[in-house]
């Protein structure tokens, strides 16, 4: 079996089927002192409300490398990801199996209690999307349409943990997170296409 094919088996023993090609997901890829560490990190780095339109998200973000506004529409160079999500950085190209320097976007998102976020894709300038999870655990959950309906899964995102996306899933399928009920954050670093 190859490496992929033995991730996807996984998988689908812990998420159930039906299979989702190009998630990848693992546990623990930092420990609690790192995972303090970086929300420290976060919390002064001035996150600012996310607006969409009239709607303000009950979440607070800050890209690095690039920025995406999605006001506007406009995509532009942004302020360099910062020294302390190098190592983070790091692991996560390591964990995708990609140079790290390719990694030129990196997100990150605090959710208040209570908050989720809505169906979506990533924006199609970027190509492999990474995320690390801290806090709450969270639900992620995608679905594809189809004929008559979705076809639909669910992933369980555990604190400390990673996942990818790319091909299949990054692109055909869509996700969200169902609202938690304690605060989370999270940090997804992406490459360009
Ligand atoms: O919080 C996460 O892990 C996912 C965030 C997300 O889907 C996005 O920013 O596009
Ligand atoms: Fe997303």
């Amino acid at each position: 079996m190859t490496a992929r094919a033995a991730a996807c088996a996984r998988q689908a023993d812990l998420f159930g089927a039906p299979l989702l090609p190009g998630l990848a997901y693992r546990d623990a890829l930092i420990d609690a002192r790192e995972e303090h560490a970086l929300i420290a990190q976060i919390e002064t780095a001035n996150l600012t409300p996310f607006q969409f339109q009239q709607w303000e998200g009950k979440r607070l973000t800050r890209s690095f490398g690039w920025t995406y506004d999605f006001q506007t529409g406009r995509f532009a160079p942004g302020e360099p990801i910062p020294g302390w999500l190098d190592p983070l950085r790091d692991r996560a190209a390591a964990f995708a199996g990609i140079g790290p320097e390719t990694l030129e976007q990196a997100l990150v998102i605090e959710y208040w209690a209570g908050a989720g976020i809505g169906w979506h894709k990533d924006r199609p300038v970027f190509e492999h999307v990474i995320g690390v999870s801290l806090g709450a655990p969270a639900t992620m959950r995608f679905r594809r349409r189809r004929e008559g309906g979705f076809d639909r899964a669910t992933a369980d995102l555990a604190p400390r943990s990673i996942y990818h996306m790319q091909g299949e899933i990054r692109d055909d399928w869509e996700h969200s997170i169902a609202a938690m009920d304690a605060p989370r954050w999270s940090v997804t670093f992406r490459s360009l296409r």
